[in-house]
């Protein structure tokens, strides 16, 4: 089945949801035929392949489908009208449990997943749960449809998918603060905005591929250069002794809260 399944995005316009649809679509991994979305008030993310379906009635696109995409916002699953009868789901949505997906859309079939929004250039991390109900080749499409916008991990306990919605998840937004404080501090030094927009810019997008070149240990690049005793030494200091680390663990505390409520 799963060789030529129909896919189903409901939310298929939205971000997370064109990101994964134009993904599979340009991967390759689903010819147009074989992807259905739906949408409340439409858009024109495929307007480069007019043979995607397009619906606006859920119950319409849980029949054409196979496989079921929920990409709505936790708050609009409500909303959704479609009874899926035992297909396999998959969900991106935050705060919502794997039980509570399968009692709104009538399966047990359900794998709960969580992008960032980096799926939008393909470089998302995506962990997945799987509740035992879906078998193995379920788990096999599911990875390769995940994959298609990032590194996807499969995980074997759900909470641990509260907890990642936080880091990862929410994670994007982090560098960004980062990346805004920066700014404000080199405008408010003088600097012209467009060399301290392109300074902060190519410091964070070079220090992170830096870090992924070695293998992700940021522990041993922060203690090398307090070692060096130089100037970035002194920086380091001043943002541990100021407390970054207590306000970034705040943030994730804070965060991992909210994800772990269910609506
Ligand atoms: N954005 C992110 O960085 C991340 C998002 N997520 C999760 O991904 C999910 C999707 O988020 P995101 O893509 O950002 O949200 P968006 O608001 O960008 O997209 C949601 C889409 O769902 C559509 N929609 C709402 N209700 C229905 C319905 N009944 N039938 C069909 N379509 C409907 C909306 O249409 P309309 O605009 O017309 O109302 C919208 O296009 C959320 O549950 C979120 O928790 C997870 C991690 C990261
Ligand atoms: O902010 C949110 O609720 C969603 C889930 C994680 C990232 N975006």
């Amino acid at each position: 089945m799963h060789e030529d399944a129909v896919v189903g995005l409901i939310g298929g316009q939205g971000w997370m949801g064109r990101s994964l649809g134009l993904a599979w679509l340009e991967q390759g991994l689903l010819t147009p035929e074989r992807l259905v979305i739906s949408s409340r008030s439409g858009g024109n993310a495929y307007r480069d392949w007019p043979r995607v379906r397009s619906v606006q009635d859920n119950r319409a696109l849980a029949e054409l489908a196979d496989v079921i995409v929920l990409s709505v916002r936790p708050q609009d699953l409500g909303g959704v009208d479609a009874e899926v009868q035992g297909k396999l789901v998959i969900s991106l949505l935050a705060m919502t449990s794997c039980q509570e997906v399968a009692s709104r859309v009538g399966s047990h079939r359900v794998v709960r997943a969580m992008p960032n929004a980096a799926a939008e250039i393909r470089r998302a991390y995506f962990p997945w749960y799987a509740s035992p109900q879906v078998s193995d080749a379920d788990r096999r499409l599911v990875q390769a449809l995940l994959e298609s916008c990032g590194t996807a991990r499969e995980l074997t306990a759900e909470r641990d998918l509260d907890y990642l919605t936080a880091l990862s998840g929410a994670g994007p937004a982090y560098p960004a603060l980062l990346a805004q404080s920066m700014l404000e501090h080199a405008r408010r030094m003088g600097l012209d905005d467009d060399i301290a927009r392109e300074a902060v810019m190519q410091t964070l997008v070079g220090g992170s591929l830096l870090l992924e070149k070695r293998d992700g240990d940021p522990g041993e690049m922060v203690e090398r250069l307090i070692a060096y005793d130089g100037t970035t030494a002194e920086g380091l200091r001043a943002m541990i002794d100021g407390g970054l680390c207590q306000v970034v663990h705040q943030g994730l505390e804070a965060a991992h809260r909210v994800a772990s409520d269910s609506r």
